[in-house]
């Protein structure tokens, strides 16, 4: 092993985040992936001395387990090597940086300095990245009563879930989340910088992977009655110049937008569908759950907390 490699560990190297994260940076040549022994993969001591031996570590891991990781590598003091944490547990907790490099300007640095970093939701990046700007512009209240729809491809329910639409046992199509308490909320709210709670309506389909996060408007409703034109400014000002972040027109889509295009990219795509003449509009955000939604998002953190190039 060169000397120069970079050394990660993925905590989780065997669930469907940390294959999605290995097999990206299989293509990263300045970095080295340590594997550890699958016999010892939740064997505490084992974890905490692969931990100790490399630069960063990916947590891949249900909360409990990543908290508990995060144990063991809080022991190993000033030796503790950086964290990205794709699991729940840390999006909102202080002393750590959110992992969405397109959050607003100046974002990108901030994750490129931190130690511990947590990946993004696959669901809040979608709708993240288009309530922000309009909150930051004004076009939108802080206090507005958003509504975020979304559908996910079965990967994004882990070994369990994919096991569950490979085998028939689920059905073709679902609501879920409607106890309105998904363990998303609080970081999309956090980071949407929204003071009202929004209402979230997650569903999954019988497609493996690639998600669409919608947000339906009325645009009276919002502060000067904006146009079309103005939702789209907002978002395309904020992403002007981003690799990953499009904000595309919604001529030629005729209406219509399917969530398989994006996948096995770490591109988010996003388009204000809307009518002038009704006022309404619906703000769509076209990502790969296991791509910008999850693996991708983690590379591109990893790249900046290394201060390796972009991919
Ligand atoms: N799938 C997705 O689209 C996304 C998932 N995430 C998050 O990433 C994390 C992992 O999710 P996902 O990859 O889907 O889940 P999976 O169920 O596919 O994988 C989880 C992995 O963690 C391992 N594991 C479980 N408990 C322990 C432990 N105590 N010590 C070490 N390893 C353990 C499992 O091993 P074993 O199977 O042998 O128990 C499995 O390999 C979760 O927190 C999830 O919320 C984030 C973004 C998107
Ligand atoms: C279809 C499905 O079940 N999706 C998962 C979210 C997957 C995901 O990306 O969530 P994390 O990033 O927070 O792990 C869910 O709704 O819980």
């Amino acid at each position: 092993m060169s000397q120069n490699l970079k050394t990660i560990f993925i905590d989780g190297e065997a669930g469907t985040t940390g294959l999605g994260i290995r097999e990206r940076l299989a293509a990263v040549p300045e970095v080295a992936v340590k594997s550890i022994d699958p016999d010892k993969r939740k064997d505490p001591a084992a974890r905490k001395d692969m931990m100790a031996s490399v630069d960063l570590v990916v947590l891949c891991l249900p909360d409990e387990a990543a908290k508990e990781s995060v144990a063991l590598a809080d022991q190993l003091g000033s030796d503790a090597p950086k964290i990205v944490d794709a699991a729940t547990a840390h999006r909102v907790a202080p002393g750590w940086v959110y992992g969405f490099a397109e959050l607003e300007p100046g974002h990108a640095g901030k994750i490129a300095k931190a130690d511990r970093v947590a990946n993004p939701g696959c669901y809040p990046t979608g709708a993240i990245a288009l309530l922000r700007p309009l909150v930051d512009a004004g076009l939108m209240a802080q206090d507005h009563p958003v509504t975020v729809n979304a559908v996910s491809g079965y990967s994004g329910g882990g070994k369990s879930m994919i096991e569950d639409f490979e085998t028939g046992v689920a059905p073709a199509f679902e609501l879920y989340g409607l106890g309105l308490r998904h363990k998303h909320l609080p970081e999309l709210q956090a980071y949407a910088r929204l003071t009202r709670r929004p209402i979230f309506v997650p569903s999954v389909g019988n497609f493996r992977q690639g998600m669409l996060v919608s947000v339906p408007l009325h645009l009276d409703a919002l502060p000067g009655r904006p146009g079309i034109a103005d939702l789209h400014h907002a978002l395309a000002e904020r992403y002007a110049g981003s690799t990953y972040v499009s904000v595309v027109p919604q001529d030629g889509k005729g209406g219509k937008i399917e969530p398989e295009a994006l996948n096995d990219t770490n591109k988010l795509e996003l388009t204000v569908f809307g009518q002038d003449d009704l006022g309404q509009a619906v703000l769509v955000a076209r990502l790969d759950n296991l791509g910008k939604g999850a693996s991708g998002a983690a590379v591109q953190n990893i790249r900046l907390m290394l201060g390796l190039p972009e991919g």
